[in-house]
């Protein structure tokens, strides 16, 4: 099987795609923020240059603080493009997009040049243009701007999405979720959580229910824990203050792990569409019990007081490890082990399913794992450690593993399947804007799942445990080192 390259190649434009989406106007806050110039500009490119965006699109960045003009502006986006895509970047492709580029400031407390540059845009894009209103912003400041979005009438036509964490705590994601109420449609609001637009992450599902080998397994009498395990060996990347105000468990663990939970814990959708796939998650977050403070433990990176946004004293976790509970028919008495932290030894995304001995008096007491291992990295692969017979005379045991790159499954598609079946695999973000500006909210959080996450995950924010120190490119504080019977699978 052919390699396949780890940054996608630009395919032919799909010009029946690209036709059928009205023109839109693409707003997005935050704009000279980190998310915007390492994941968002980035994917407006490759959609883009892919043809899979409306053909007459303009992009209107917007902040509190102004970049300059806007073709010192345009200068930003090109360097931040030619800085993210390196040799993938086609020079007319690249062209194009800049040029479609504007900014405009704008505040919770004034969007009207703002409200005026956009309705300027949808004049020249023509009749019919909608709204996509990007809010790259901090959890602090989503209630004023989505407010300022009212107040100017842009909610009209518009679908907003909304970049996690959805607020700081149970009180917060709430008035965040009656501010949405009063201004926009739930139907035109999507709550991102990049972790379910991975190719990998999606592919847990049809792994499980498209495939007789592994339903079967899926559940507490094969399965004895789960482990959900996140390191990244990335520190603060200069997002010292944002991380102040949230930390490991607002940032990772009430959002993308616990998205992670419910995508490998939940029940049969029966469909997947948006009504079916968070239903049955949030019939998952239901059934999780609230964490419990004395089977957690909270870390901080060595040198995270040394930078320059940090507090000296500050005690924000940048590790979290909990055990967590789905008290259900399937999953009762498995923990579900979560782990993630910055400056750590690996950066991985394992989703780990760790079988039981089976009951059988033939082979006993054989030390290897037999675990199913989902790693949902950019070389995503799924890999069954199995045991089986040494090669020799004797009956005795080796290991060995079953993988499947996903990376290199057959994605050029079979005569007379449609365009998705052709498609080349999509960056988590540029799946989830081009669902987006299709309207498919399959892939976002709704609102009743985030607070259920939050009433989950407040008693620890209610009783923080103790904050161990750990060495830069460890595994943690040696406190969480044992955690789950048998130890972590990546240590
Ligand atoms: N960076 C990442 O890897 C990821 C980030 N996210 C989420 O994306 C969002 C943005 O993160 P990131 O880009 O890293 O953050 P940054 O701090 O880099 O950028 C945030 C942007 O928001 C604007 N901003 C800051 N404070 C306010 C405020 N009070 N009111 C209005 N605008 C404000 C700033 O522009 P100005 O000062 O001009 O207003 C700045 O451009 C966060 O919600 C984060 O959780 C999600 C996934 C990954
Ligand atoms: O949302 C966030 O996610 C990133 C990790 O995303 P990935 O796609 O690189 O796995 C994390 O580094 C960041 O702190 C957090 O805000």
């Amino acid at each position: 099987m052919a390699d396949q390259p780890t940054t996608p190649e630009p395919t032919e434009p799909t010009a029946d795609l690209a036709d059928d989406l009205p023109p839109h106007v693409l707003v997005l806050f935050g704009a000279t923020g980190d998310l915007a110039k390492r994941k968002l500009f980035p994917a407006f490119y490759r959609l883009a240059a892919s043809g899979l965006f409306p053909r007459e699109f303009a992009v209107i960045g917007s902040g509190r603080h102004s970049p300059g003009t806007d073709e010192e502006f345009r200068a930003q986006v090109r360097e931040v493009l030619a800085d993210a895509l390196g040799d993938e970047a086609d020079a007319d492709a690249l062209d194009d997009l800049v040029g479609r580029v504007s900014f405009q400031t704008a505040s919770a407390d004034d969007g009207a040049d703002l409200a005026a540059a956009v309705r300027e845009a949808e004049e020249r894009l023509g009749d019919g243009a909608r709204r996509l209103l990007y809010l790259s912003v901090p959890p602090g400041a989503m209630d004023g701007m989505i407010r300022m979005l009212g107040r100017e009438g842009l909610t009209d036509r518009a679908r907003l999405v909304v970049e996690k964490p959805f607020g700081l705590d149970l009180a917060s994601a709430r008035d965040l979720d009656a501010t949405l109420d009063e201004v926009i449609g739930e139907d035109q609001v999507f709550r991102i959580d990049h972790f379910l637009g991975k190719e990998a992450v999606q592919n847990i599902l049809a792994l499980r229910f498209a495939n007789g080998l592994f339903e079967p397994a899926w559940d507490r009498h094969s399965v004895a824990q789960v482990q959900i395990d996140v390191p990244e060996e990335l520190g603060l990347e200069g997002r010292g203050s944002f991380y102040e105000s949230t930390g490991a468990l607002r940032d990772m663990v009430s959002t993308h792990l616990s998205q992670l939970l419910g995508f490998v814990a939940l029940e049969d959708p029966g469909a997947f569409d948006a009504g079916a796939l968070r239903d049955a998650k949030a019939a998952v977050f239901r059934d999780l019990r609230p964490l419990d403070p004395s089977r957690a433990v909270l870390g901080q990176f060595e040198g995270y007081r040394d930078d320059e946004d940090v507090a000296d004293d500050s005690d924000v976790e940048t590790f979290v490890a909990l055990e967590m509970h789905v008290d259900n028919e399937r999953w009762r008495g498995v923990p579900f082990w979560l782990r993630t932290g910055k400056a750590m030894a690996q950066t991985r995304r394992t989703v780990t399913l760790r079988f039981r001995e089976p009951d059988s008096h033939v082979f006993h007491g054989y030390p290897c794992p037999n675990e199913l291992v989902l790693e949902l990295t950019d070389d995503p692969r799924v890999q069954v450690d199995v045991r089986a017979k040494h090669p020799g005379p004797a009956m005795s045991l080796t290991h060995g593993a079953l993988r499947l790159d996903l990376g290199e499954v057959d994605h050029t598609g079979h005569e007379g399947e449609d365009e998705a079946h052709h498609a080349r695999p999509l960056e988590a973000y540029e799946r989830l804007l081009l669902d987006v500006v299709r309207g498919d909210q399959t892939l976002f959080t709704r609102a009743d799942e985030v607070e259920r996450l939050w009433e989950v995950v407040q008693p620890l924010l209610d009783e923080r445990p103790e904050v161990h120190p750990y060495p830069v490119g460890s595994w943690g504080p040696e406190a969480a080192a044992d955690l789950p019977a048998g130890g972590w699978r990546l240590r």
